[in-house]
């Protein structure tokens, strides 16, 4: 069997989410020292990004050449629309953001940024552009919920605590396994030329990751307010 994807790209990606994990944002989460303003921004800004992130299953089911694999995206477009979006729902309650509100954010310059580009992406090409697309923001989430569930009292903390009680969740896992699998199973026996587009996608999502972080810590929206 020949060596699967994701491991041949792992050494230059984990980089990426050694780097996320470094973040204060993240950081500061696994401390329970985060300011609840900057965390408030990532929930409303989140919230938007995953309706967009929603879409990329949707097009990828409809791309797909079997069974086996439309259910894959189906199973991640479920996950992603109750499972992970939940989450959000449940934290804006308790901060009095209704939903009407959380789902009219306007989503901030880097948010449209990335967004645009894994759509424009996952559009442009084959399926396995769209399993390529989508695959940072799981397999970065899982890596840091894993490593911050590590902390001792980072489960417990009242105010983090649930994120990172999601994200290092055996359903999380899950999702997160089922898109390297999908990804793993389409970048089969490509070219060597195509298999170094489908890393680039990741990379440059994977950049985009880091500057989402970035953009929450600092309550990030466009440059200039009209
Ligand atoms: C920006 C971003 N990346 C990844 C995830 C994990 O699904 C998320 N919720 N948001």
């Amino acid at each position: 069997m020949s060596e699967k994807f994701t491991d041949r790209i792992y050494p230059r990606i984990i980089k990426l989410w050694e780097a996320c994990f470094n973040h204060p944002f993240v950081q500061e989460m696994g401390n329970g020292s985060l300011d609840l303003d900057k965390f408030k921004h990532w929930i409303k800004q989140d919230y938007v990004y995953l309706i967009e992130y929603a879409r990329l299953f949707a097009i990828g089911t409809s791309k797909a050449a079997d069974l086996e694999t439309m259910n894959s995206f189906a199973k991640g477009l479920d996950g992603v629309l109750f499972m992970e979006m939940d989450l959000h729902r449940s934290y804006a309650k308790d901060f009095s953001i209704n939903e009407d509100e959380l789902e009219a954010t306007e989503p901030s310059a880097i948010n449209t940024a990335y967004t645009s580009y894994m759509l424009n992406k996952a559009q442009a090409g084959g399926v396995e552009n769209v399993a390529a697309a989508l695959l940072a923001c799981s397999w970065s989430y899982s890596y840091i919920g894993l490593k911050l569930a590590e902390i001792p009292g980072a489960l417990e903390d009242k105010n983090y605590g649930s994120w990172i009680e999601m994200y290092s969740s055996k359903e999380f896992t899950d999702l997160n396994e089922n898109a390297m699998e999908l990804m793993n199973k389409l970048a089969e026996d490509k070219p060597e030329r195509e298999l170094k587009a489908l890393e680039e996608i990741i990379v440059k999502t994977g950049y985009f990751e880091y500057m989402f972080w970035d953009m929450c810590y600092n309550k990030e929206t466009w440059s200039i307010d009209l």
